[in-house]
């Protein structure tokens, strides 16, 4: 059995709205108009022991309901989840306790740390919370303080630590009781280059050898790309893309770019310009631009152009993870 497994997972959200219309005021003491949104809709995957998994969907596409389902945080209108656990099967939002063994959630919006208290102090409660052994408390708390270099604001209370700092300290919190299941919420959202850094290399560390499956949300690709071998795309609450990194770029943008710029007097005229079967377009900044489909023979482009022409300069680029999603994201909203 996988470690997650989601089957036709859906939640409608259900709001009241006032009324619109001459007598709207009027009407909304006395009717309720309800609106529906379906966040997420009908969606399956599951996730194995050891995964890295990448969640990613435009603003409003479903990722952070999904995350409060998983974690039992919310109930939802139809559908399943199952996690495997000790002793069988836990469904999120029905065994609570049992589950909140199985799992470490850090969210990079809020804290889940005590705000008055000494960072310290918080680890004692998650300790004593999840009757963490004293020898094992120890062990890990000493490894997380090594690993996420904690000592220099252990007794600072959480209220004043840095963005940073209090993401450090939420990471320590989520695994100190060794939950094989990590969840991780935007964890990179404001952080500087090197906490960055230190984020992603304490989720590398502790995916290290499988010990713990990670699902992560994120706008950063940044984070996709360093962390994550597998994506889940979603858009208005169904999967768009299930797959390695690479089958999404191969899938979305089967196409290299090459951009060319011309030297000299002589240019072709007008906005496009047919070479060697290949037909360019002019961009903004006088560069030209070819589309060449990945199985093309993009050499026959870069004779033809260098046999007829002056050249100043000539790229091909390659899309990467960020220019799919970008494309991607853009197709769905209709620019
Ligand atoms: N409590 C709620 N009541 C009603 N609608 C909600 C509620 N929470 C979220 N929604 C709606 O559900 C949809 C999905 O929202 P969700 O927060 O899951 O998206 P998201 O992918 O996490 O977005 P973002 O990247 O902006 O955080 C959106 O249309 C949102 O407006």
């Amino acid at each position: 059995m996988p470690l997650i497994d989601v089957r036709q997972l859906t939640k409608e959200y259900v709001r009241t709205r006032p009324v619109e219309g001459r007598f709207g005021a009027v009407r909304t003491l006395f009717t309720r108009q309800q609106v529906r949104t379906t966040a997420v809709d009908h969606i399956d995957f599951s996730i194995e022991q050891g995964e890295v998994v990448g969640y990613l969907g435009p603003n409003g596409a479903g990722k952070s309901t999904t995350i409060k389902l998983l974690t039992g945080v919310l109930w939802p209108t139809s559908g399943t989840v199952e996690v495997a656990g000790p002793g069988g099967p836990i469904v999120p939002w029905r065994d609570r306790q049992r589950h909140a063994r199985q799992v470490g959630v850090v969210f990079g919006q809020r804290t889940q740390l005590w705000w008055d208290l000494p960072l310290v102090e918080s680890f004692r409660l998650v300790g004593a919370m999840y009757d963490v052994p004293p020898d094992r408390y120890r062990q890990n708390l000493a490894r997380l303080r090594d690993l996420l270099d904690l000592d220099p604001f252990l007794q600072t209370p959480v209220r004043q630590l840095s963005l940073g700092q209090r993401m450090r300290g939420d990471l320590a919190a989520a695994l100190l009781y060794d939950p094989p299941l990590l969840y991780l919420d935007e964890p990179t959202v404001g952080l500087d280059v090197l906490a960055k850094e230190a984020v992603r290399g304490f989720v590398e560390d502790a995916n290290r050898s499988g010990r713990t499956t990670i699902l992560l949300t994120t706008h950063d690709l940044a984070d996709v790309e360093r962390l994550c071998k597998r994506i889940l795309l979603i858009d208005h609450g169904r999967v768009l893309y299930d797959g390695p990194v690479d089958g999404l770029v191969a899938r979305y943008a089967p196409y290299q770019d090459v951009r060319i710029r011309l030297d000299g007097a002589a240019e072709p005229a007008g906005e496009r310009w047919t070479l060697g079967g290949f037909t360019g377009e002019r961009e903004a900044d006088g560069r030209w631009r070819f589309r060449v489909r990945r199985d093309q023979p993009v050499h026959h482009l870069l004779v033809a152009v260098s046999d007829g022409w002056q050249v100043r300069d000539l790229a091909v680029e390659e899309s990467n993870l960020e220019s799919v999603v970008r494309e991607l994201y853009r197709e769905r909203r209709g620019e």
